[in-house]
């Protein structure tokens, strides 16, 4: 009703000015906003990270999806797609009702599910490794476990988000790309070991990849499961780890199916294992252990999915034999139950330490878009929810005592920290450096007792007398040489003899403490580094004032130490190889593989033959 307020005055009750109006609209409208703003805020997905879901019981298994785009076959079979996904989190699976049934065509019956984080068939590669790995790579390094494993029906997306293409390569690749180039900004003087083993469980037996031929026993150590006599190769550089990871590929089963042409018909499991030194509180130097695993398990399904015949069955049977053991472990895990199955599979064993363990694991629950693929999408997202509910045990007990600093003002904190302690390590480095001038000094001039007691029972430092000085032992103390008790008639030649060797004694010790030092100057420079780079600009500006300090040290870069050794002839890299589509052989036993050896490299044989990819997308 239009009101007419020209004669009414403001404060006048039922009144309304229009500023007033326009003033409640506003309030309106801004209310409206925060409301949506809350709304929204709640909905965007949460940052997966470890950190957050981290708690006193342990940590919950982080649950990803993602749908792979549709396949031309399927278009062709007139499918359409049944799942949306919404805020990067929440899936919607809609159930269409068949064509024919005319009663129910137009009722939808739907599923809705959230995940930790879900990915659209538009999620590139590197996108999915960021949201899901790389907090894991990180992890390793500082000496916790990590697994990652894609759980799916056949033709789902498992082969091409763990492995990939190429052109697009998967989580596999990108992690250990990851691992090395962190591993050159922290490493000082090849700290860090780097040690690969990858293997399968097809048919409920364990194959070494990197060296096939036998069957290996698994056994029960202080490290948890085993796989006896498996090879473990240390790598110096992606290449060689990429070379290793094609070499395996070759020799993991694959089978064509009518779901999936070049089906995975084992679990195939990477594991990347990092050592390295790092030195406690009392400077005495531990050795530490982080491992990913990388897991591309075989496709679940349906015995119509796939050929009924002979081998094909078995592995079938034996494929979902051992992924029921693994929803009987989800499930006796989500119970709380005490005894847990692992034992009722290979696949179950060798994933304890990724369930049950000291590990942050992460499943990527991998689906079809296609509705023709209803049931084993419901059935991949219905185990995907319930592993969502698993927690895994706390962090292992070698965890890095390097404080993760949590906000900017922790940043800055930590930053002032690691220069005080360089400015102490710089001052004691300074000291060692006088007293040695001073020894060499006094080895030149003749020897007179007493000026000989005074120099070495007072340190020649600038410091007060009574200063508290640091605790560090010294050589300097040692009892061995104390000229008050010696004659003062002794031998000139014997006393400058003696004095030679406490210079020798002396110059190595100063090498030492010199090594050291630039050993731990590099570390913090390192740290300083990465947090200068994520923190804002104090933490730059701290970081810039230490790295112009550091700068004027002869520090050297420990990165040649991980450069491959010498190539004896020019060495391909990993990107350098074709992926002609050559076809799968067949192996002594009869089963194929990945291999896809082209008849001239097969002439000149070499480790560095075509990758064993998942196929490209234009092949779905
Ligand atoms: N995100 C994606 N983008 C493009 N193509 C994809 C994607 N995911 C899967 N594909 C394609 O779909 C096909 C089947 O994928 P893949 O072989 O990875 O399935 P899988 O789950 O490993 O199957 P199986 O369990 O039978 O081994 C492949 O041709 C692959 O290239």
């Amino acid at each position: 009703m239009p009101v007419s307020t020209r004669s009414q005055r403001p404060n006048e009750s039922n009144s309304e000015h229009p500023h007033d109006a326009l003033k409640g609209k506003m309030k309106a409208l801004l209310a409206l906003y925060e409301e949506h703003k809350k709304k929204s805020v709640a909905a965007a997905p949460k940052n997966p990270s470890f950190g957050s879901s981290r708690e006193k019981n342990g940590r919950r298994i982080l649950v990803f999806v993602r749908v792979r785009p549709l396949a031309k076959k399927e278009t062709e079979a007139g499918a359409r797609c049944c799942v949306r996904i919404v805020d990067r989190r929440d899936v919607y699976l809609t159930e269409f009702a068949a064509e024919k049934d005319y009663l129910r065509l137009k009722r939808l019956r739907g599923r809705h599910f959230t995940f930790d984080a879900s990915f659209p068939d538009s999620a590139s590669q590197q996108e999915v490794y960021s949201a899901t790995t790389s907090e894991l790579v990180e992890a390793v390094l500082q000496g916790r476990n990590g697994s990652v494993f894609c759980y799916g029906a056949t033709g789902a997306g498992k082969t091409y988000t763990m492995l990939g293409t190429v052109e697009s390569p998967g989580v596999m690749v990108l992690a250990i790309k990851d691992l090395f180039s962190k591993i050159r900004i922290r490493s000082c003087d090849g700290n860090h070991a780097v040690h690969l083993s990858y293997l399968e469980v097809y048919n409920e037996t364990v194959r070494d990849l990197l060296s096939p031929g036998r069957h290996l026993v698994l056994r029960e150590d202080k490290q948890g499961i085993v796989a006896a006599g498996l090879t473990k190769y240390r790598a110096y550089s992606t290449d060689e780890v990429m070379a290793l990871l094609q070499q395996g590929n070759r020799n993991r089963t694959t089978e064509p199916t009518r779901a999936n042409e070049t089906s995975s018909r084992s679990h195939a499991i990477l594991q990347v294992l990092v050592e390295y030194r790092v030195r406690d509180a009392a400077m005495n130097i531990i050795n530490k252990m982080g491992k990913l695993s990388l897991i591309d398990l075989a496709g679940s399904e349906r015995a119509l999915a796939t050929d009924q015949r002979s081998i094909r069955s078995l592995e079938g049977a034996n494929i979902n034999r051992s992924l029921l053991a693994l929803s009987s472990c989800i499930n006796a895990l989500v119970e709380g139950k005490k005894h847990i199955p692992y034992r009722n599979s290979k696949l179950t064993q060798l994933l304890k330490d990724s369930l049950g363990g000291s590990c942050n694991t992460v499943m990527i629950a991998n689906i079809s878009p296609s509705n023709l693929s209803f049931g084993e999408n419901q059935n991949t997202l219905h185990w995907a929810d319930r592993a969502k509910e698993i927690r895994t045990k706390g962090y292992s007990a070698n965890e890095d005592a390097l404080p993760v600093p949590q906000t900017e003002t922790d940043q800055v904190k930590l930053v002032l920290d690691l220069q005080k302690e360089n400015r102490e390590l710089r001052m004691q480095l300074a000291k060692q450096h006088q007293k040695l001038v001073t020894l060499q000094a006094r080895s030149l001039a003749p020897p007179t007792p007493p000026s000989a007691t005074s120099l070495l029972s007072t340190p020649p430092t600038s410091a007060p007398p009574n200063e508290k000085r640091r605790t560090r032992p010294s050589f300097l103390a040692a009892t061995h040489f104390t000229p008050e008790t010696k004659n003062k008639g002794e031998d000139v030649a014997v006393r400058i003899r003696t004095l030679q060797q406490r210079v020798k004694t002396l110059e190595a010790e100063l090498d030492r403490v010199k090594k050291d030092h630039s050993l731990q100057l590099k570390q913090k420079d390192d740290v300083i580094r990465e947090l200068s780079k994520k923190g804002g600009k104090k933490v730059a500006a701290a970081g810039a004032i230490l790295l112009k300090e550091t700068n004027t040290e002869e520090v050297k870069s420990p990165s040649h130490r991980f450069r491959s050794p010498v190539p004896t002839a020019k060495k391909r890299s990993f990107w350098d190889i074709t992926t002609a589509n050559s076809p799968s052989v067949t192996t002594l036993n009869g089963r194929k593989t990945r291999s896809y050896v082209i008849s001239e490299l097969t002439a000149h044989p070499s480790k560095l033959i075509q990758p064993g990819f998942a196929r490209k997308k234009g092949d779905v």
